[in-house]
């Protein structure tokens, strides 16, 4: 369980808006957050990660203390190991699709197969600018995946992709995540799209 009580002050230069959040989130499956623009979804998914921290609140992942601000425990990106995906996916523009993989992991195998999975394979040796939108998300979806974490965020994370890619490439992410028993946290504006994951839905800001 992903037990989440934080409380964060967004927009300070702008009048200030108070992000709260309260939830248990079950491990090994997939939770789907949505919610208007400026709700705080990826600020959200940053203070699970890591990056961003909140004035008050405390996270814990399986009984284990990531986050105490009475503690002052505030475990730091590289102890949470959590994949995350970014919204303008973050790639490095001077690393080839293999390199970011390799960056990650010296699996070969596992490497071959999440090229294949995101249909990148041809495109091995291609740098992201030479890739289309769609494919350099891929590559960033597949990159979060590449160290085998347990905790995967997801921001917008198939914003990208034509419905014909979604519908091959979300079964086959379903299908991973099942084998890894990987605990996901996805934001999406389509909540429709996240279908084909099992689990729950959370509604910001609404
Ligand atoms: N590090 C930060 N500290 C304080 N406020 C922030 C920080 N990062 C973003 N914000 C503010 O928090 C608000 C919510 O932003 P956020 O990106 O989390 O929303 P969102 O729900 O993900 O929106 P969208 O759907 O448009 O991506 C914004 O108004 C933003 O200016």
């Amino acid at each position: 369980m992903i037990e989440i009580d934080i409380k964060k002050k967004l927009n300070i230069d702008n009048g200030g808006q108070l992000l709260k959040f309260t939830g248990k989130l079950p491990l090994h499956t997939v939770t789907k957050i949505t919610g208007p623009s400026g709700a705080g979804k990826t600020t959200l998914l940053k203070i699970i990660a890591g990056f961003i921290s909140p004035e008050l609140g405390r996270i814990s992942v399986n009984g284990s203390i990531w986050l105490d601000t009475e503690e002052k425990i505030n475990l730091s990106p590289q102890k949470r190991l959590a994949g995350f995906v970014f919204q303008d996916y973050a790639l490095f523009p001077h690393m080839t699709v293999l390199q970011h993989l390799q960056y990650a992991t010296k699996g070969a195998q596992w490497i071959n197969r999440l090229l294949h999975m995101a249909e990148l394979t041809a495109f091995a040796n291609h740098k992201p600018m030479h890739l289309s939108g769609g494919q350099q998300q891929r590559l960033a979806v597949i990159r979060a995946l590449a160290t085998k974490p347990k905790l995967v965020l997801m921001d917008e994370p198939f914003s990208a992709l034509d419905i014909k890619t979604k519908l091959r490439f979300l079964p086959a992410l379903n299908g991973l995540f099942a084998e890894m028993q990987t605990t996901a946290i996805i934001v999406s504006h389509y909540p429709h799209e996240l279908d084909v994951f099992a689990g729950n839905g959370i509604s910001m800001g609404e």
